[in-house]
């Protein structure tokens, strides 16, 4: 007989890099451990030091779905990456959370000289390339600016260079992948960081569980904030 879902791991979906890195401190506070680095394993699945909860490495913009099938009890995403899935996806997902990690924004980007203002006012379409496709119709929309969206799924930087956009819907930091290829941030849309996500039949049916770790996440991240 199979156990019962009770008896599972909690599973936590997080993707590698710099959100697994930004989350180890919120882990640690909840007082769990994790022995192995998903960037030098090739391992999906990693143990934590608590055998009730496991994690599984996914892609970022994956994350949301495993949390929406209930294939991990909860996970953590960039807003950017959110947004764009509930717009397609409305139900599912409960968002308690703003962590605060991986900070950064949402902006408008152009090649340097490029009469950003002079284009968005004169009424012909502009070229529009990113991943972020709902965030930017969106937000061109409430302009009342005409765009052809181009979806990428990543180096939108270079876009603006080869002539296959006029701009560029992208996350901006310090700015660097700006500076180094010759482009401008000329509009900020939203600021970004990322959330706890959990599945809603989990937070009914294991909450007993649950809620510990969110409460520590909830109290780690807003000593950050
Ligand atoms: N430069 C940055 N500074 C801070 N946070 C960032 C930065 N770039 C991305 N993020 C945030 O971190 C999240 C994960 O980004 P990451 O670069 O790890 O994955 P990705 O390359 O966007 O995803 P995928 O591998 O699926 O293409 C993003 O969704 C965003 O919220
Ligand atoms: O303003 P900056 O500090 O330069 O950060 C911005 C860059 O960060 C992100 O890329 P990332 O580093 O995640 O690379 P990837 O998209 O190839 O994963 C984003 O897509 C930008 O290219």
């Amino acid at each position: 007989m199979s156990p019962a879902r009770n008896d599972k791991p909690l599973t936590l979906a997080l993707s590698k890099g710099r959100i697994f890195d930004e989350t180890l401190p919120l882990l640690a506070a909840a007082g769990v451990q994790v022995a192995e680095d998903p960037s030098a394993s090739r391992k999906l699945i990693l143990p934590t030091s608590d055998p009730g909860l496991q994690i599984i490495i996914v892609r970022a913009t994956d994350v949301p779905t495993y949390v929406q099938y209930g294939a991990a009890d909860f996970g953590i995403a960039g807003k950017d990456v959110l947004d764009e899935h509930v717009a397609a996806n409305p139900d599912g997902i409960y968002q308690p959370i703003d962590l605060n990690i991986a900070r950064c924004r949402l902006a408008v980007a152009v090649r340097k000289g490029f009469d950003y203002q002079s284009a968005v006012q004169q009424g012909s379409r502009l070229r529009v390339a990113t991943k972020y496709v709902q965030a930017t119709r969106e937000h061109f929309a409430a302009k009342g600016v005409h765009i052809d969206v181009i979806k990428l799924y990543g180096s939108m930087e270079l876009a603006p260079l080869v002539g296959l956009a006029d701009a560029i819907v992208d996350l901006v930091s310090t700015g660097n992948t700006l500076k180094a290829n010759n482009l401008e941030a000329v509009e900020d849309i939203a600021p970004i960081s990322s959330r706890l996500i959990v599945n809603q039949a989990s937070l009914k049916t294991r909450s007993a569980r649950l809620q510990p770790l969110i409460d520590a996440f909830a109290r780690a991240s807003a000593a950050k904030a």
